[in-house]
């Protein structure tokens, strides 16, 4: 469990991807992505093309999700495969730490009952709980569309690395095509004052996969743990999104880049938070291990080799007191 002290400054870096999607200087754009990668796995990205509006909206439909009545809400209570109403208190993203101050919604690509992953039994595939149309109107429309181009973004950011790492743009593809992807909104009831007992927003924890795309509303409250240890804050900067990287990126970058711990506390006196992290995760099948441009020559890679969903199940069962 990590023992909450506040922050101490502010996460600085902004990786600005206009020059790799206009293709004017997708080489240069590389460069960037990697050398803040290697001083700390998160930064503002701006120049991503999505337009202020969607952003914006995403975190409006998220507030009109959970102003529904709990009743409502419940009757979507999160199934099997991970998709639908998380209440209040089930997951601690700090394992041992008492339980997240925080619900949650969670969506996924909605992939058919026919669908051999979904008849496999995996979790993170198959279908979506969606609220009635009357009670929520242009809800689900309107969390496909945002759903589809935060994969397309995350599908860029990829290209990125792949150039980095000195591999074909498309490297990644066959690991995305059916990924494990993730739209998690998340409401997080104001929380002034001490923290009691070690218990915030969402507890120190890293993502799990390979990429996350963070939209937030202008609240505050994530904090970031860079490699030093020292704590920064990861307030909102307007149009841009907060990315992480996830467990993957140490495995295939042999510990260049860090998956870095980060958590949420809400410490505004009367506002409630809203965010929606969109994690792009690997096909469950995809087994990543230390690519060529990272080894150094003779050297034993640091972290084991590891299939996506293996890893993704292990962190799941933790931070839901299954393990
Ligand atoms: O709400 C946030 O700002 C971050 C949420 C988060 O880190 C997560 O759900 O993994
Ligand atoms: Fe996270």
């Amino acid at each position: 469990m990590v023992q909450y002290v506040p922050p101490v400054r502010a996460l600085a870096p902004v990786l600005d991807i206009a020059r790799w999607r206009d293709g004017s200087d997708k080489p240069g754009v590389a460069r960037e992505f990697d050398r803040i990668c290697r001083e700390i796995g998160f930064f503002y990205l701006t120049g991503h093309g999505m337009a202020p509006a969607r952003m914006a909206g995403i975190l409006r439909e998220a507030e009109r999700f959970f102003v529904l009545p709990l009743e409502a809400k419940q009757a979507l209570h999160v199934a099997a495969n991970r998709r639908g109403y998380e209440p209040m208190g089930l997951q601690s993203l700090d394992f041992d730490a008492p339980p997240d101050l925080k619900e949650s919604m969670l969506i996924g690509r909605g992939n058919p009952p026919d669908h051999p992953y979904v008849l496999a039994g995996l979790a993170n595939y198959g279908a979506n709980q969606w609220p009635d149309e009357a009670a929520l109107p242009g809800f689900r429309a309107f969390c496909e569309g945002y759903f589809a181009e935060a994969a397309e973004i995350s599908r860029m950011l990829m290209a990125i690395f792949a150039t980095v790492a000195g591999l074909p743009e498309d490297h990644f593809e066959p690991m995305l095509r059916e990924p494990m992807a993730t739209l998690r909104m998340i409401h997080y009831p104001p929380q002034p004052g001490a923290v009691v007992g070690n218990r915030i927003g969402c507890g120190a924890h890293t993502d799990w996969g390979a990429i996350t795309l963070l939209v937030q509303d202008d609240t505050g409250g994530l904090e970031v743990q860079a490699a030093s240890g020292e704590w920064l804050y990861a307030e909102p900067l307007p149009g841009a999104f907060v990315v992480n990287v996830g467990d993957m990126m140490p495995v295939w970058t042999d510990g260049a880049y860090h998956s870095n711990p980060h958590r949420v506390r809400n410490r505004s006196p009367e506002r409630h938070r809203y965010s929606v992290p969109f994690f792009m995760d690997l096909d469950y099948f995809a087994r990543v291990e230390r690519l060529p441009a990272f080894a150094a020559p003779g050297s034993e890679a640091r972290h084991a080799p590891r299939t996506a969903g293996e890893h993704l199940d292990l962190m799941y069962r933790l931070s839901y007191g299954e393990g």
